[in-house]
């Protein structure tokens, strides 16, 4: 059976539009009007049991609400949804049973009080027998090293404390599927890395399936095999880490430091023939972009048997850079769509597919594009008012 199974899936919220000044407030009083925010569109995928995927996307894709619709907290407005078996908003009661959350923005735990009472409230909540739960949470309290926290309230843990604990509130009932949204942002990376390995033991013990929405690609290059890269509410890449790499990462860099003073024509003399390109770091250091249809070692052999080498370092694209590269492709600075393209004179946003075409030409220049990320603007008026888990 799979673990998730998602055909067609779609959210739009009805957001309440605010009319400019005292006189639109005054309007607005009498009459609103709203504006339809589609936050995920006809989206399909298939988790199978035992799988850690990273979700993945800009501010705005879409993550939260699609880990909110897969946790039952929201109503989808179209498709299917289902969770070991379950549609998450219809069978709640033993739906919930299945599922561990973790959000990492929010709390599950009661601010003030202990840590241990929180996780007593949350075995009755999820009804789990004293002897299981005793067994969960010593092997979960030694693994984590909790012990000097849970008699703490929960308003004077540090982040990372916090979110050991959070972790821990999530699995106390034995879920076979955990969904984790934002676990690590904000933490330092010593707890970065305690809490990657957590669930990478946790997922090879107990087979549980894991998704995953983060910010930080670290954590899904130690975590994660596939990926799921989502761009305005659609899904526009689903499949390995590594095959991710091989599409769009177009070559390797090499960075020379000389003897002596090389200048650029000499090192161009020294590689003609080949398409690479010389970029000049300072007068003894130079880096050399090598596209993946030029055999690095002929490259590299010129170069070598033309100057004094003193230093050779390789660098191969990383995932950050990537991925950057496939999100900023969309922005509207550096799109690279034809400005006779309907969509861009009309102004409007990149189709995911163009902004697949746009992220493969972007990945041949070996400098990522450096780009904010573009944060969507709050909504007006959550229309859906979302039902807590508990
Ligand atoms: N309850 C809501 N009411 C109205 N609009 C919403 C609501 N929740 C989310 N949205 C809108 O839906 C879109 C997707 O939001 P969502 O929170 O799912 O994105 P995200 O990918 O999780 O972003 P982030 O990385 O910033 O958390 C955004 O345009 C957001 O403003």
């Amino acid at each position: 059976m799979l673990a998730i199974d998602v055909q067609q899936l779609t959210k739009t919220f009805q957001v309440q539009k605010n009319r400019e000044g005292l006189s639109g407030a005054i309007k607005d009083l009498f009459s609103r009007e709203y504006r339809q925010v589609e936050a995920v569109k006809q989206i399909s995928f298939q988790i199978p049991q035992g799988e850690i995927c990273g979700y993945i996307g800009e501010n705005g894709a879409g993550k939260s609400t699609t880990i909110k619709m897969l946790s039952g907290i929201l109503m989808p407005t179209s498709g299917k949804i289902e969770v070991n078996g379950y549609v998450p908003f219809r069978d709640r009661e033993k739906f919930v049973q299945e599922i561990g959350v973790v959000f990492g923005q929010r709390s599950q735990l009661w601010w003030d009080i202990g840590v241990i009472e929180s996780f007593q409230l949350l075995k009755k909540v999820y009804r789990v027998p004293e002897n299981e739960f005793r067994q969960r949470l010593d092997e979960l309290v030694e693994r984590l090293q909790l012990g000097d926290l849970l008699n703490r309230p929960v308003r004077k843990l540090s982040l990372g404390q916090r979110m050991r604990c959070e972790l821990v509130a999530s699995l106390l009932h034995n879920p076979s599927i955990l969904f984790l949204d934002e676990p690590t942002i904000g933490l330092d990376i010593v707890v970065k890395t305690e809490i990657r390995e957590f669930l990478k033991d946790l997922n090879r013990d107990h087979g549980t399936t894991i998704l995953l929405t983060t910010h930080d690609l670290q954590d899904i290059e130690a975590l994660c095999s596939r990926v799921i890269m989502l761009d305005d509410g659609q899904i526009i890449y689903d499949g390995g880490l590594d095959d991710l790499k091989n599409r769009w990462s177009k070559g390797r860099e090499v960075q020379f430091q000389f003897a002596r003073h090389t200048p650029l024509h000499q090192l161009d003399q020294l590689t003609a023939g080949l398409s690479v390109s010389w970029t000049l770091e300072n007068e003894v250091t130079a880096r050399m972009w090598v596209p993946n249809d030029v055999n690095v070692s002929d490259a590299l052999a010129r170069v070598v048997g033309g100057t004094e080498i003193r230093d050779i370092k390789i660098f191969e694209t990383n995932t950050e850079d990537i991925v950057r590269e496939i999100y900023s492709s969309g922005s509207s600075e550096d799109k690279p769509v034809p400005a006779a393209e309907p969509e861009a004179e009309q102004g409007r946003a990149a189709q995911p597919e163009q902004k697949l075409a746009a992220a493969e030409q972007g990945a041949q220049r070996h400098n990522a594009v450096q780009s904010e990320k573009q944060t969507d603007p709050k909504p007006e008026q959550e229309q859906e008012k979302e039902r807590s888990l508990r």
